[in-house]
């Protein structure tokens, strides 16, 4: 997989050498590679905003850098490459946008800041290569880079060969519609506090069942629209 981030903080990324990632980038399983939008302005001051038209407080990202940045990264015709902008304004992000992204052979990222970008580039984008506006959630960040990290390893630790034991990635929160279950180790007693008998028991059917329940309970409790069969507008009990 190939991964595009065009930003105005590339340094931001450096950090993606370290985590699980890092493994990943020197296996060549995944390639990233960060643009900083200011190498395509040609100004003095290298202006990436301006003033938004219809007035208003804030500014906009300027259309003509992100086009030279992006027609680096996919030329100036159809491309097969999924560009995604993290935006409050956009799709949830969820467990199986993950999975869809981690899909992807190349995954081009546009880091909004200020008040936005410009919606001709997505317009103009839209139509040459597909585009997916997603949020991570229901609140606002100063710029796309934080979500574009969260998507990143969500995504990346789901590309096979990433994650040492794939077999982790199956027993996790949402990869089965639920929340899951609670996890204890060694010691027995931590605390005063016990680990549940029946996972002392070495009685693997019973586990899993136990395990199950606690998913279903802890969903119910936290996330009760999850449940496949919770009716519209359902709010958490918890
Ligand atoms: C067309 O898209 C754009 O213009 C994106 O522009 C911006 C502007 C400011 C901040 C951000 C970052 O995304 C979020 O704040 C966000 C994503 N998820 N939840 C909050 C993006």
């Amino acid at each position: 997989m190939r991964i595009d981030i065009v930003t105005i903080f590339p340094s931001f990324f450096d950090v993606l050498d370290l985590s699980l990632l890092g493994k990943a980038r020197q296996t060549g399983l995944i390639d990233v590679r960060t643009h900083d939008l200011r190498e395509f302005t040609h100004d003095r001051h290298r202006t990436v905003d301006d003033t938004p038209y219809g007035g208003g407080a804030g500014m906009v990202m300027k259309p003509e850098p992100w086009g030279e940045a992006l027609d680096s990264i996919v030329g100036d015709a159809a491309s097969d490459a999924l560009l995604v902008v993290p935006t409050p304004a956009g799709e949830p992000f969820t467990q199986r946008v993950a999975r869809e992204l981690a899909a992807e052979e190349h995954l081009v990222f546009a880091c909004g800041r200020y008040e936005g970008i410009d919606q001709r580039v997505v317009d103009h984008y839209a139509g040459r290569m597909r585009v997916r506006l997603i949020s991570l959630g229901d609140y606002v960040l100063n710029g796309g880079e934080v979500a574009v990290m969260a998507m990143i390893e969500a995504a990346g630790r789901l590309v096979p060969g990433v994650v040492g034991n794939p077999e982790s990635l199956v027993e996790e929160s949402h990869e089965d519609g639920l929340l899951e279950y609670p996890s204890y180790t060694k010691p027995a007693v931590w605390r005063g506090l016990e680990v549940p008998p029946v996972l002392l028991s070495g009685h693997h059917g019973r586990v899993a069942e136990w395990r199950r329940e606690q998913q279903v309970e802890r969903t119910r409790r936290v996330r009760p629209e999850l449940l496949p069969d919770a009716p519209e507008g359902t709010e958490p009990t918890a």
